[in-house]
């Protein structure tokens, strides 16, 4: 990433947060100027006790005659407690505001993400791993909470009281007060340099992790398929790849920023030398009495390491605001992600009247590689019409397209003559429903699952449909019936079973027109039958788009359409077609052979 890029991402973060924490402006407001009552009171304290020891001082040299320097004494030790009260009470009170605008801003940034998720096209999803993601919700978010809930606090009180105590350092004496700053601009200096090069691998550190998160999640999902091929060992293997990365981008993030904090440490100790020795030398030059002197450099023995406690403070926290600025990066990218056109004022599709149909459809997923090269299909109202052809011929991809996951890069996809780009997103998705192949159960009861589109439904509605849709009996067989609940432990349900509740669910919906991914490749035959007999009743009087693995399920079909590498070989009715003798008849004379 060149240098202007980083500043403008930089630039956006720092914007995200500013979107964030806006609406908490009163609570900010506040916790800057408890900061504030708390710097001034830091600063004060050892004024005061510069007196004091002045006084007390002054009190020896006067062979312990001189009260009204004892009452200084006392008033000025007074005087540094009631400091010290009122700012550990003004911190108290600042910290509890803002951890409470932290939680709530950081709530409104993971409420947004999801919700933005939800608007996102499915090329997002499609283009990103799952684990990936997660990491947004997780690493990136927490990194950004630990930091708001540090970071903000210390750069504003630390922010303040540098500036404070360099203004009380010059007003007390500006020649200690210079003797104290001396050597700011050296460690400024070694510390941006440093912190650069920490950016740079702090960044680093984040893209790793999001890269580990995403193969860990890959690896998860997909834990069948290493152990039957018995790829444990590689998967492991890879793990480690992943994972060295992880660690040595942590170590040199880690160790740059870290670097600081020692180094700032060892300086302030360094400077405390410089302090008491120019101390001295005020006094043994005669420039001031040994009581104000004493007091002056007790005084910028506490002013010295204040000084260099925000630069100290702020250093440790500085891999902490950096990843909360990644994080922060990170998030905004996924804010400014194209998002579903809703074509809120298109036209709103009523039921189909005529058809759906798809006219020289041209379409690619990324722009060298078209994928479908002039399709045509015509689905008349009431019709079912089959896809059907080898893997990776485009069926799902039409199917894509129907529904507007994607969009045609030539050629038109229509409802009763409509394109569906005029369509109101919201209509168009009412009137067509989907049965994806590999049907999805979400945490609740096997009700709530088949009530998912239609939440509203009644029981005898669900059941209805569960009747219809085969899925009743084994239903009812379950320990708590409709309402045993689907979750990881009681994972009871074949993919055959899943894909009839998701029948039973679409049933439900009553959608106009209907596109079924079927299932029937990897189920048994009893399983195959029902799953037969759902999609029946679910197609029955519908409009439909079946994609079709097994050409057993589509033989009634009005229309076949057989896909060969994103072009219409042959169509028609499958008696049709086997006359013909040409590709269908080959795929289904195969397909036979092994039933
Ligand atoms: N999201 C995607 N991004 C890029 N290419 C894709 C994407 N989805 C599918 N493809 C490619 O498009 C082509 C058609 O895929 P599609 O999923 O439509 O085939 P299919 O006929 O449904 O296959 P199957 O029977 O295996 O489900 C394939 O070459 C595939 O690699």
């Amino acid at each position: 990433m060149n240098k202007k890029a980083k500043e403008g991402n930089t630039r956006k973060a720092l914007a995200y947060f500013y979107r964030y924490l806006k609406p908490y402006w009163k609570g900010i407001t506040v916790v800057i100027i408890l900061s504030l009552i708390s710097t001034v009171t830091q600063v004060l304290a050892p004024l005061f006790l510069g007196q004091a020891v002045t006084s007390l001082t002054s009190f020896v040299e006067s062979a312990f005659a001189g009260h009204a320097h004892l009452n200084a004494f006392y008033s000025g030790l007074g005087m540094m407690m009631a400091s010290y009260i009122l700012g550990i009470i003004a911190i108290l009170i600042a910290w509890m505001v803002m951890s409470r605008f932290n939680a709530y801003s950081t709530n409104d940034m993971r409420e947004n993400l999801f919700s933005k998720f939800q608007r996102m096209t499915i090329r997002y999803f499609d283009t990103h791993q799952d684990g990936k993601l997660i990491s947004l919700f997780t690493s990136d978010l927490d990194n950004i909470f630990n930091a708001m809930n540090n970071a903000i606090f210390e750069i504003v009180s630390q922010g303040s009281l540098f500036i404070g105590v360099i203004i009380m350092m010059f007003y007390t004496n500006p020649t200690m007060a210079l003797l104290t700053v001396a050597t700011t601009p050296i460690i400024l200096i070694v510390s941006l340099m440093i912190m650069r090069k920490a950016r740079r691998r702090l960044d680093q550190q984040q893209d790793e992790i999001s890269d580990l998160n995403g193969y860990i999640n890959e690896q998860i999902n997909g834990q069948k398929v290493i152990i039957t091929n018995g790829l444990q060992k590689e998967s492991v293997k890879n793990f480690t790849k992943y994972n060295d990365r992880v660690r040595s981008a942590m170590f040199s993030g880690q160790f740059f920023s870290g670097m600081l904090f020692p180094l700032l440490q060892g300086l302030s100790l360094l400077n405390l030398a410089i302090v008491i020795a120019g101390g001295s030398w005020l006094i043994v030059a005669g420039n001031v009495s040994q009581a104000v002197g004493l007091g002056l450099i007790v005084s910028f023995v506490q002013y010295s390491q204040t000084y260099f406690q925000p630069l100290t403070q702020l250093t440790s926290i500085y891999s902490m605001i950096q990843l909360a600025l990644t994080g922060a990066r990170r998030l905004n990218a996924v804010e400014e992600q194209d998002e579903e056109d809703p074509v809120a004022s298109g036209q709103v599709l009523c039921g189909i009247e005529d058809g759906v149909s798809l006219t020289d459809v041209h379409f690619g997923y990324s722009k060298d590689k078209e994928i479908l090269h002039g399709i045509n299909i015509n689905a008349q109202k009431g019709k079912e019409v089959a896809i059907v052809g080898p893997t990776g011929s485009g069926k799902t991809t039409i199917m894509n397209l129907i529904n507007r996951f994607y969009d045609v890069d030539a050629g038109h996809v229509e409802f009763d003559g409509t394109d569906v780009r005029k369509l109101t997103l919201h209509s168009l998705r009412d009137n067509v429903g989907i049965v994806l192949q590999n049907s999805v159960l979400f945490t609740g009861t096997v009700a709530e699952n088949i009530s998912y589109g239609k939440p509203g439904a009644s029981r005898q509605e669900i059941i209805a449909a569960a009747r219809e849709a085969q899925i009743d009996d084994f239903i009812q067989g379950l320990p708590e019936g409709y309402d045993t609940r689907v979750s990881d432990e009681n994972a009871v349900f074949s993919t055959g079973q899943k894909q009839l509740i998701s029948i039973a669910r679409t049933i439900l919906t009553n959608p106009t027109f209907l596109i079924l991914d079927e299932a029937t490749s990897n189920v048994d035959t009893v399983t195959e039958e029902k799953i037969q007999k759902a999609m029946d009743a679910v197609i029955a009087g519908r409009t439909s788009f079946v994609i079709a693995h097994r050409l057993k399920t589509i033989l009634n079909a009005d229309e076949i359409i057989v896909l060969n590498n994103g072009k219409v070989m042959e169509r028609g009715s499958h008696q049709r077609l086997l006359q013909k003798r040409g590709f269908y008849y080959d795929l289904y004379t195969s397909q036979m052979a092994f039933n």
